[in-house]
C-alpha cells in the first residue's frame, strides 16, 4: 500500500439494536468516501457499528460468523481499490458474541480478525461478551500495523507488545462516551508518544440508552501531535499520514534501544 497513506474515519451515531440501518449507513459512507478526491487507500469505522450497544438482545442481532460483514465489505473493497478496516462488529460464535474487527486489504482479501481482549466491565461487555485471547497485528499490503478496541487503549503493555511486534500504525475503533474525553485524548497520545508510532482512532457519536458518544475521532502522528480529529457530529475525517515518521522518531529519541527489559519485564 502506498504511503504516504490516505484515511478516510467514518465518525458515526449508530442505532442501537438496528443492523439494518447501519449497515445501510456504512455502506452509503463508504460510498461517499471512496468518491472522494484523491481517493482513500484506507478506510476506518468505529466500534459496534452493525449493533451498537444493544447488549441484552445481542446474541440475536450479533452477525453469526462475521459472515454478512465480510460479504459487504470485501464487495467494497474489491469494487474500489481500498482497503478496509470495519471497526468491530458483534458477531455471533455458536453461543457467544465477540467484539471482533475484521481488516481487508485493497484487493478484499481478510488481512486480520480481532476481538476486543479487555471487556469494558462500566457498559457491561464482560455479562454478555466473550473477550478475544489474540493480538491484533497484521500486514496491510507491505504497511505493518496492529488493531486494538477501545478500552483496550488502557492496557499500555498491549501496546507496546505491538509495537515491539513491528506495528507502525495503531488503529483504534471506538465507542468512548462522555464524559471521559480527558482520558480518550491523553491515552492516544500516550500510546503514539511512548511506542513512536501513528494512531489513529475513530470513535462514535450521539445517545444511545442514557449513553452518549463525543467523537472526536484522530489521528495523531509518532511525535504525538494530532494531526485530524473530528468534533462532536457525524463525519468522514480524512488524513494522510507519511510512515517515515515512524523511523525518523525512533531515530531522534532512541526509546526501543534504550529499553532495560532484564530489570522490569
Ligand atoms: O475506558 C473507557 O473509559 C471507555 C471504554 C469503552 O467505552 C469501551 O471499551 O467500550
Amino acid at each position: 500500500m502506498a504511503t504516504p497513506l490516505r484515511l478516510a474515519l467514518i465518525q458515526m451515531n449508530i442505532e442501537a439494536g438496528k443492523p439494518e440501518a447501519n449497515f445501510a449507513k456504512i455502506e452509503a459512507r463508504l460510498e461517499e468516501a471512496a468518491a472522494q478526491s484523491p481517493k482513500p487507500d484506507l478506510i476506518v469505522f468505529p466500534e459496534m457499528w452493525n449493533t451498537g450497544y444493544a447488549l441484552p438482545e445481542i446474541h440475536s442481532l450479533a452477525d453469526p460468523d462475521g459472515l454478512r460483514t465480510k460479504e459487504v465489505i470485501s464487495a467494497f473493497c474489491r469494487k474500489h481499490g481500498i482497503g478496509v478496516l470495519a471497526g468491530s462488529i458483534a458477531q455471533l460464535r455458536g453461543e457467544t458474541v465477540t467484539n471482533t474487527v475484521h481488516v481487508f486489504d485493497r484487493d478484499g482479501a481478510e488481512v486480520s480478525e480481532y476481538s476486543k481482549i479487555h471487556l469494558f466491565q462500566l457498559m457491561n461487555e464482560h455479562l454478555h461478551l466473550q473477550a478475544g485471547d489474540r493480538l491484533g497485528s497484521f500486514d496491510l499490503n507491505g504497511i505493518p500495523a496492529a488493531v486494538m478496541i477501545c478500552y483496550d487503549i488502557r492496557f499500555p503493555e498491549l501496546a507496546r507488545k505491538l509495537a515491539l511486534d513491528g506495528a507502525k500504525i495503531l488503529f483504534v475503533p471506538a465507542e468512548w462516551p462522555h464524559p471521559r474525553l480527558h482520558h480518550w485524548r491523553t491515552l492516544l497520545q500516550a500510546r503514539a508518544i511512548e511506542n513512536q508510532m501513528f494512531v489513529v482512532s475513530c470513535n462514535t457519536v450521539g445517545d444511545s440508552g442514557g449513553t452518549s458518544f463525543f467523537g472526536h475521532s484522530m489521528v495523531i502522528n509518532p511525535w504525538g501531535e494530532v494531526v485530524a480529529e473530528a468534533g462532536e457530529e457525524e463525519a468522514i475525517l480524512s488524513a494522510e499520514i507519511d510512515l517515515a515518521l515512524v523511523d525518523e522518531v525512533r531515530g531522534r529519541i532512541p526509546v526501543f534501544a534504550d529499553r532495560r527489559p532484564t530489570i522490569y519485564e
